[in-house]
């Protein structure tokens, strides 16, 4: 087997406040001209992706960054070159843009783009831009029912949560019955129902998405079209690399830290979370066990979109 060189390259998501984030389109005489990509270039030797997106932000566009996290690392085998890019997501920066190499510049929405064609690599991405830093797992069987349907009610008001219905205690009916209650539920900032259990007897269930088990994951030949967000649980490589070609949407990885909920095997720990992710994937993962808002950064700074909470979400 013959291994190709990796051309790495650090890019930004520039993100506005209120959520838009940055496209700019490729100067002509650079390979894909007149495509849409998010501002950033190719590390010099020797240099980290975050120094490079610094000098890269500074020459292109002429701002000086400020707060960058780090976000996707995705690996893309392009005609000319299999290339690494490390995404950051840019919520501050100083100066006014300047499209110093003669770029065109556009604000867009997660999931409204307005501009194209945008680079191939760029596009199983997009749609973890619209994805929220946490994903709550229910805990219907631990609170009750009336206490949880309350709370969602709550997280629900206060943000756009995404909420995976996971109670492997009730029978089909009643996990219906249940879904359907929380279905009514305003959800005024966006936030999701994602289901969980036997696809087939999920499919009509007013759902935004299905977030399957790693054994429902191993077993399918194809994403699951009936439902338009589709996640997975993971612990290891052969299951990432399963979602990454399957294009999920998120993967969840874990568990991470030492948990409640699997007392009897070891967790993965952070060093080993980040060496999976940094293998490069198209979606957005979220780190899981033992997670809550206080280790939310130490996930994002592993390369997680952020972090999947259990019971910490519901006290
Ligand atoms: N900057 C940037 N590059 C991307 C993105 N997506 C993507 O596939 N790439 C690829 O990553 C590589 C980065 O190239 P670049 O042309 O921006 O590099 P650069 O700014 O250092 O320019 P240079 O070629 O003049 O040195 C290209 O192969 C490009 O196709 C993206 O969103 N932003
Ligand atoms: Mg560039």
């Amino acid at each position: 087997m013959t291994s190709r060189k990796i051309t790495r390259v650090a890019a930004a998501i520039l993100i506005q406040p209120d959520g838009q984030f940055l496209l700019a389109s490729r100067p002509i005489g650079k390979p894909y001209a007149g495509y849409w990509e998010f501002p950033g270039g190719k590390l010099e030797a020797g240099e980290a992706a975050i120094d490079a997106l610094a000098r890269e932000l500074h020459e292109e566009l002429g701002i000086e960054v400020k707060q960058a996290t780090p976000w996707l690392c995705q690996r893309f085998d392009y005609p000319h070159a299999l290339v690494e890019l490390s995404f950051f997501k840019v919520t501050a920066w100083e100066g006014d843009l300047h499209a110093r190499e003669g770029q065109l510049f556009a604000w867009q929405k997660p999931m409204q783009l307005t501009v194209s064609p945008i680079l191939p690599a760029n596009g199983p991405i997009l749609r973890g831009l619209a994805m929220n830093e946490t994903l709550l797992f229910s805990p219907a069987g631990l609170i009750g029912e009336a206490d949880f349907l309350e709370r969602a009610k709550l997280h629900w008001q206060a943000g756009p949560a995404w909420l995976v219905l996971r109670e492997p205690q009730l029978d089909t009916q009643q996990y219906r019955q249940l879904c359907l209650k929380l279905a009514q539920i305003p959800r005024p900032h966006g936030g999701m129902l994602i289901g969980h259990g036997e696809l087939s007897t999920l499919v009509d269930l007013p759902l935004d998405g299905v977030h399957l088990t790693s054994r429902q994951l191993m077993a399918l030949q194809q994403r699951p079209a009936q439902f338009n967000w589709v996640g997975a649980s993971t612990h290891n490589e052969s299951e990432l690399a399963q979602a990454n070609r399957l294009g999920l949407d998120y993967t969840v990885l874990g568990h991470v830290c030492a948990s409640a909920s699997h007392p009897d095997q070891a967790p993965l720990g952070w060093t080993q979370f980040a060496d999976l992710l940094a293998q490069g994937w198209s979606s957005p993962c979220f780190a899981i066990g033992g997670q809550s808002m206080a280790t939310l950064a130490q996930a994002q700074a592993a390369g997680a979109q952020g972090v999947a909470i259990l019971s910490a979400a519901w006290r």
